[in-house]
């Protein structure tokens, strides 16, 4: 009775503190809604006569507010009880009165560590840790852990279930939250490392990888704002589907300055698809293939095979093929890449043949006249022969012409391929309309090194850039002086200080910029590069990747066992030696919050027996079900020339997907199938379910969704069917890894539904 008074009491209390936050919450806003409008109004008002620093305060404010709006959402998560009494609440971002009395801690300051640290071995000076649970607003319930003991008898033992259980427990929503209010331990010392080298996660499915991976990238841009923000973060995940899924984390946790992107759009202006031939993959992912590049781009740089006649305005000159080898060399010897080097071939080559002219003239004419020599050079110049045997020797090559070109021309290919066999070479060929894939990005990119700019003034190097970020700062400066001279005749002083305008300055000219120049400047390095899934990644994206961030400051998220890609790594030395010898340090991930036990361990059985080497981590929660097997009729028996055995398969699948809707109760429904069949089962569930179906991570409108094993990776679902298992381990010669990921996707529920034979380990 008075356990249940007290109970009632801390709730009631909470719920008053909870509700003074949100007053807080709102008057900022109002008071940055209240700003914005009085700068727009000076302006109006014509008291501010520049237009753009008049713009610069009103995008501040609203920045703040877009911030303030974001976490809303359960906006405090916890408090703590200290040794000294004080009473700390943690949220997504910090809080004081007017006064500055703070009343909540942003979660990624050093005070909130204890949050997610403390423990009754090592409290760390914490009494009590409450998480309080929110719904929106309001506060549902309140869980404690009470670290001192001494504490229990001040306090209530409080029922309900607990934070991360309630968490792990409820329906999936297509979109991933964060989970601020609940990182564990383990999880918090990731995301808190410091950021100089490289930092490997190793964890398998489930275990909050890309939860630990954005709350990094979030706790990265608030303890280092100055460098990240001049310098950006980029995140790096699989998919489309994968990206959608995850966008709104990083917003809700108040961040908007990473750069989100996936392997087939890390070149600006290129939208690659997946690269379907596992083989091409590999070969493509080679780090031998920089060597191809090169060896591309040096047989750009040709040597006539014999001399050659060039008109000039009626003289016909002579090129040989030693002339242009000096010229070559030269040319090489600057070290510049194709493009840039290409002006000093021409420029030697040019003086050689307008000497050759003058020499010719005189002879013909009798009589040099050195003045003219200028106008002789600009017909040398403009001659046309003289141009194209210029081109011809050494062109000047777009990145995308120089591969297209290179896979798509025989005799290309087998002069740039050294080391490669014939059949190897062949693989590669393909039609020259044929779209890029995500294999072809990082061959672009390094021709795009190896090329350099085709109009060398377009070329942003990097004292360019340090140029104009200063002359940007310097503007910064000036208007600050300017406008406030300006607010304070409007009557609007000292509502921004000169630190916040600078910083914001900064920040905004910084981060648009980031984003932007990610997207249109190839050469943008990062701060700092969060890699999810990197275990997909191939050795020559992964030297893309390192060429974007030269300081080496990288976040590599994955899991090496559930590799798919042909040309995914095989293990964290082989895939990061390359780059970062033995510079890298390796944290793991072990326990499993996603998929029940019984799910898991079938999973795992099943990878084990088919010689996969998997960490096995240990699943927080039990389960309601153990995997489901269909076993129906139609096995090998009704193979047809496709091999497909499966006509009963889709039939099966409709019969009992009533039975699977109901069981996730409005969440959501994976079904995952090879890639050949995926859209013969789409076709056949859309049928009845319509607009039901869809081909992402799911969401509210889209509760059923059928998937390939590949797009499936990194989401889940409530429930996941998977259509014939075999076939996933078979797809790729003997590579369990798809098979593994469809596997692990469901929160609650998994059916396998078979005509052939279930694999070896999934039964016990
Ligand atoms: N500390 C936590 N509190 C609440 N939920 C968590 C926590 N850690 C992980 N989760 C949840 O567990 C699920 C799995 O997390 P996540 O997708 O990050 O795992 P992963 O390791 O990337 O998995 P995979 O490799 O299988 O893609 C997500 O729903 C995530 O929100």
């Amino acid at each position: 009775m008075q356990e249940a008074h007290t109970a009632h009491a801390e709730l009631e209390h909470e719920r008053n503190y909870v509700a003074g936050l949100y007053r807080r919450l709102d008057e900022l806003r109002a008071e940055k809604q209240e700003q914005l409008a009085r700068v727009r109004r000076s302006g109006a008002v014509g008291s501010m006569q520049n237009v753009s620093e008049r713009d610069a305060f009103a995008s501040m404010y609203e920045d703040r507010l877009a911030q303030l709006n974001a976490v809303d959402d359960r906006l405090v998560f916890g408090r703590l009880d200290l040794d000294s009494g004080e009473a700390r609440y943690i949220g997504r971002i910090g809080l004081s009165t007017a006064d500055l009395q703070r009343l909540m801690v942003d979660w990624r300051a050093p005070e909130a560590g204890a949050f997610y640290q403390a423990t009754a071995f090592d409290r760390l000076g914490v009494r009590r840790r409450r998480h309080l649970i929110l719904d929106g607003r309001q506060v549902r319930g309140i869980e404690d852990d009470v670290l001192d003991l001494s504490m229990l008898d001040e306090s209530s033992s409080l029922q309900g279930e607990g934070a991360l259980l309630a968490a792990l427990n409820s329906k999936r929503t297509g979109q991933m939250s964060d989970i601020v209010g609940t990182i564990q331990a383990e999880q918090d010392r990731i995301i808190r490392a410091p950021m100089p080298g490289v930092l490997v996660v190793q964890g398998g499915p489930g275990t909050g990888k890309t939860a630990v991976a954005l709350h990094r990238a979030a706790y990265l841009l608030y303890t280092h704002r100055e460098r990240l923000k001049s310098a950006g973060v980029l995140l790096v995940g699989p998919s489309n589907s994968f990206m959608t899924y995850i966008e709104r984390v990083l917003p809700s946790l108040g961040e908007t300055g990473v750069v989100m992107t996936t392997p087939g759009r890390l070149l600006p202006g290129i939208n690659a698809v997946p690269e379907r031939n596992p083989a091409v993959a590999e070969i493509k992912g080679r780090l031998a293939m920089a060597d191809v590049v090169a060896r591309a781009v040096a047989n750009r740089q040709r040597v006539l095979a014999e001399p050659r006649k060039l008109n000039v305005e009626g003289t016909v000159l002579t090129l040989t093929p030693r002339q242009v080898t000096r010229a070559r060399d030269k040319a090489r010897a600057t070290g510049k890449p194709h493009n840039e080097a290409r002006a000093t071939f021409v420029k030697v080559l040019l003086r050689e043949l307008t000497e050759q002219l003058m020499d010719k003239l005189e002879k013909s004419s009798g009589a040099g006249n050195t003045a003219d020599r200028s106008y002789l050079a600009e017909d040398v110049r403009s001659a046309r022969d003289v141009r194209i045997a210029l081109n011809l020797c050494w062109m000047p090559l777009t990145p995308e012409k120089l591969i297209r070109e290179l896979l798509s021309k025989p005799a290309h290919l087998a002069a740039a391929m050294d080391g490669f066999s014939e059949a190897e070479a062949a693989l590669l060929l393909r039609d020259p309309q044929a779209p890029w894939t995500e294999a072809d990005v990082p061959l672009l990119d390094e021709a795009a090194e190896l090329l350099g700019e085709l109009d060398a003034s377009a070329g942003r190097d990097k004292a360019h850039q340090d140029h104009e970020r200063a002359r940007d700062l310097a503007n910064a400066e000036q208007s600050l002086k300017n406008v406030d001279q300006m607010l304070r005749e409007a009557g609007i002083d000292g509502l921004v200080s000169a630190e916040d305008l600078a910083d914001h300055n900064r920040g905004q000219d910084t981060r648009l910029t980031a984003a932007e120049r990610a997207a249109a400047d190839r050469t943008w390095a990062f701060g700092h590069i969060v890699v999810d899934e990197a275990q997909e990644l191939s050795p020559m994206q992964w030297r893309l990747l390192m060429r974007r961030c030269p300081l080496k400051s990288f976040t590599v998220v994955g899991d090496i066992a559930q590799t798919s890609s042909a040309a995914g790594a095989r293990s964290w030395q082989q895939a990061l030696e390359p780059f970062a010898q033995d510079r890298w340090r390796l944290e793991e991930l072990t326990v499993n919050y996603r998929t029940p036990a019984q799910i898991a361990e079938a999973a795992v059985r099943m990878a084990v027996a088919a010689g996969l080497v998997v960490s096995a981590p240990k699943a927080v929660r039990e389960g309601r079900w153990a995997p489901l097997i269909d076993r129906i009729d139609g096995g090998n028996k009704d193979r047809n020339k496709d091999g497909d055995n499966g006509s009963a398969l889709v039939p099966h699948l409709l019969e009992v997907l009533p039975e699977e809707l109901a069981a996730v109760d409005g969440g959501l429904l994976a079904i995952i199938a090879a890639e050949h069949r995926v859209a013969e089962v789409r076709t056949a569930v859309a049928r009845i379910y319509g607009e039901r179906v869809g081909s992402g991570a799911g969401g509210p409108g889209q509760d059923i969704t059928v998937i390939g094993p590949k797009e499936a990776k990194g989401l889940e679902f409530d429930g996941v069917v998977v259509i014939e298992p075999g076939e996933l381990l078979d797809g790729l010669g003997g590579k369990v890894g798809d098979l593994y990921v469809a596997m692990t996707r469901p929160t609650q529920r998994l059916r396998l539904i078979t005509a052939g034979d279930v694999p070896a380990g999934i039964e016990g």
